[in-house]
């Protein structure tokens, strides 16, 4: 080879898009250029209007733009392709350069910016190859015409060129961004512009302030060696590209399926190259890649293991069904050899292993869900004649007693309740009463006992008490042996020759996912599982998405993340559109870091545009189901591209709704009146292969849509009531609780949305809607 050749981003998901016999002939051009740049038949030369752009041909029609970067490590000169366009569509008006911020080579094409800020700012386009005689029926160039335009108020207002271009804004977009007059125009303008311009401009129209896009966005991009503007060749090496080779065509035909595993963005890598000294938190917003930068972490790490067999890697998370799609997507980032060093196993699964582990033979429980272990509750309280008797405590108050404070702190005797925390559990319990709800959550666990059967909860509560035995075991082993000198241990007590011999940590790293949904219990399992020491724990997750309300300090069970917590604030998944519906919904009520401090979703924003969220309010739930069926059939065909096609549907669009009753509703309405057919969302995944998934709120979590409709968002079902106007609590604090719980779990629905989210209810809104 004579040359090494690399695809600029935007470039690459350009060809994409292309047409099959494009893309060919694109895979040829490249086997050619790399033997030869200088081959005649490819007729590369410097475009007129930039000496540093080359074009050469690709067929007669197509146009491969590129710029020379300096050499490889071989001294070969390296070229990296900046487009692939029709030659009636390559302009003049074309800049490549070198971001002062970024250091990132950035390409900046002129003709597809609009043609009122063009005007506005003066520039005229020339197409690079002018046409011998037009064609008749040809659309002329989208030159501008020198005529006057009224004056009109620029969007951004108050900012000069060189605030733009200290933020980081490309230098050819600078006057063109001041001359933009409303959203439209500053839409077109970067749509195709580098991330940071378009960052950095979509910021500011949103109104914030410079110093706060320089703290958020600008110092997140900066690069890491100083920045030299003529330097190509060490700017393409700041950069993440796809090197042409011979695996170019595979990566090619995978399609944007390939983006996440290839572009990080820089503050995404940084996070996940990190080498921390103790256990790290990453929290963000929906959709800003806190999944993905958990399993790039995974791979990281994985290809940091000393050769070996076993599993010394744990990736967890809270909900089963996503432990199907972190590990179908790790498999696709990883090689099968470093896969078979992770373990990937949901919470509950991992600690019902390790209670297997501690439970005397034949004495391994069922175990059973919350609500069916609340029906034992309520029924003892009847037989005891307390519910809500003289002492006013209801089943679902000492549950969430037991579950938070008992099981939550791990209390084992009377005395340790009296004295156990009790914080944001609302009413205080005097010493009293302290002693009644000890002695009835002891009736409660001793008959469920009596059946058979124990809680998650207790489960991960067994798991957590004997993997903490097992970590002081290894650390008491391990100062003995220092003690002895490094010495054999075979003689010492509790040695039984069984394995004990090999005790050690059982995983090297722990990545965790959906970290804001854990136990208490499940972080101490973790805490123990793990020796304490760098790049010990990884954790992700966003508190603004509990929907099981398992609050927890980390700090209280032994994970200190201070200085090592950092947030992701750019949406990958969701438009600006849809962002500004779902952050209404949470706005106000305060979360918390998974510490003892608060979150925020400050600066938390999206550059992806689309249409408005439809909300529409029904009278009767048959009106809203036929609206709903009407808008997914129309949905149906805009993503077919005809009517009744249902081909290539399944999994880009979705239907949820509050509780398990609407969601079978829905899915029989739709199947009886509208022709359609559903995939029901359950633990495993999608049940049957329904051209429209539907499932609950909860459901739906981690997970992700092109189009989503939210039905039955009606007063009385979030937050839940008793009746319209009466809430179901008389506890303050509790209906706080729920009220704030509620919110989340609509927060959630809403941004599994991507392009296109209709919200609808019947009778009254739900008062979470802000609507009237
Ligand atoms: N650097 C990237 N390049 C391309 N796509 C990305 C990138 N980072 C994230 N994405 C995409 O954005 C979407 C959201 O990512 P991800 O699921 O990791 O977000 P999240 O923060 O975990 O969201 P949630 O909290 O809602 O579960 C996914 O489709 C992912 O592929």
């Amino acid at each position: 080879m004579n040359a090494r050749l690399s695809l600029y981003q935007k470039a690459e998901e350009e060809l994409y898009k292309l047409d099959r016999t494009v893309k060919s002939d694109f895979y040829n051009f490249c086997h050619r250029f790399r033997l030869n740049p200088d081959h005649p038949g490819l007729d590369l030369k410097p475009l007129k209007g930039n000496a540093r752009i080359y074009r050469a041909k690709l067929g007669s029609s197509y146009r491969v733009l590129l710029a020379r970067a300096g050499e490889d490590v071989k001294g070969l000169p390296s070229w990296l392709v900046l487009a692939v366009r029709h030659r009636k569509d390559v302009y003049e008006q074309l800049d490549v350069a070198v971001n002062r911020i970024s250091g990132e080579i950035e390409f900046v094409d002129l003709s597809v910016v609009g043609e009122s800020t063009l005007r506005r700012a003066g520039v005229r386009l020339t197409r690079a190859e002018p046409e011998a005689a037009p064609a008749p029926e040809e659309a002329p160039a989208p030159a501008a015409e020198p005529v006057s335009t009224p004056p009109a108020t620029p969007l951004l207002t108050g900012l000069s060129a060189g605030e733009l271009r200290d933020l980081g804004v490309a230098e050819p977009l600078i006057d063109l961004a001041l001359a933009v007059t409303d959203e439209a125009e500053l839409d077109l303008l970067v749509r195709d512009a580098p991330l940071l311009s378009k960052d950095v401009l979509y910021g500011l129209a949103a109104g914030m302030p410079p110093e706060d896009i320089r703290a958020e966005i600008t110092s997140q991009m900066r690069a890491d060696t100083p920045v030299d503007p003529d330097d190509f060749g060490s700017a393409l090496s700041r950069m993440t590209v796809t090197t042409v080779d011979e695996d170019v065509q595979a990566a090619i035909e995978e399609g944007d399926f390939r983006l996440w595993k290839v572009f990080l963005h820089p503050s995404q890598a940084r996070l996940v190259e990190r080498e921390y000294s103790g256990p790290a938190r990453v929290s963000g917003g929906p959709g800003t890649g806190k999944t993905i930068v958990a399993l790039h972490r995974v791979h990281h790490l994985a290809r940091q293991l000393p050769p070996g067999h076993g599993k010394p890697i744990l990736l967890t998370t809270f909900t089963k069904n996503l432990t199907t799609e972190l590990r179908a997507r790790l498999s696709s980032l990883m090689t099968p050899e470093l896969m078979a060093r992770v373990d990937i196993v949901n919470i509950d699964q991992l600690a019902a292993r390790v209670a297997g582990e501690s439970a005397p033979p034949g004495r391994i429980k069922n175990r059973v869900e919350d609500r069916v272990a609340l029906r034992e509750l309520r029924h003892l309280l009847v037989e005891a004649e307390l519910e809500s008797g003289p002492v006013g405590w209801d089943a679902e108050f000492l549950f969430e007693e037991w579950e938070q404070v008992v099981l939550g702190q791990s209390v084992p005797t009377r005395a340790a309740y009296f004295r156990a925390r009790r914080a944001g559990r609302g009413k205080a319990l005097t010493r009293p009463d302290r002693d009644r709800v000890w002695k009835l959550i002891e009736q409660f666990t001793a008959r469920l006992d009596k059946l058979g059967v124990e809680t998650w909860g207790q489960s991960a509560e067994r798991a957590a008490r004997f993997e903490i035995e097992r970590a002081a075991k290894v650390t008491a082993r391990r100062e003995h042996k220092a003690e002895i000198g490094g010495g054999d241990l075979v003689h010492r007590d509790g040695d039984d020759g069984s394995g004990m011999r090999y005790l050690r940590h059982r995983y090297r790293h722990i990545v965790v996912d959906e970290a804001q949904d854990l136990r208490p219990a499940h972080w101490k399992m973790l805490r123990a599982m793990v020796e304490p020491g760098p790049d010990d724990l990884f954790i992700a997750g966003d508190t603004h998405q509990r929907l099981y309300g398992n609050q927890v300090a980390l700090g209280a069970v032994g994970i200190n993340i201070r200085g090592r917590a950092s947030r992701l604030t750019l949406s990958y998944r969701t438009t600006r559109e849809i962002l500004a519906e779902a952050m209404a919904v949470v706005r106000g009520e305060s979360f918390d870091d998974l510490d003892d401090g608060t979150d925020t979703l400050d600066g938390y924003r999206s550059v992806l545009r689309g249409p408005a969220p439809l909300l529409a309010g029904y009278a009767t739930w048959d009106d809203e189901l036929a609206a709903l069926a009407q808008t997914l059939l129309a949905w149906r065909t805009e993503l077919t591209g005809r009517e009744g096609g249902a081909a290539g549907v399944s999994g880009r669009i979705a239907v949820c709704a509050a509780d398990q009753e609407r969601v079978g509703r829905i899915a029989e309405y739709l199947a009886r009146h509208a022709g359609l057919t559903c995939a029901e969302l359950t633990k495993d995944g999608p049940r049957g292969s329904g051209e429209i998934h539907v499932g609950t709120m909860h459901r739906l979590k981690g997970l992700e849509y092109q189009r989503l409709a939210i039905a039955g968002v009606s007063e009385g079902v979030l937050p839940r009531s008793a009746a319209p106007g009466r809430p179901r609590t008389q506890d303050p604090q509790r209906a706080a609780r729920e009220l704030r719980r509620a919110r989340s779990v609509l927060f959630v629905a809403a941004t599994r949305a991507r392009d296109v989210l209709s919200i609808s209810w019947h009778g009254a809104p739900s008062p979470l809607l802000g609507v009237r």
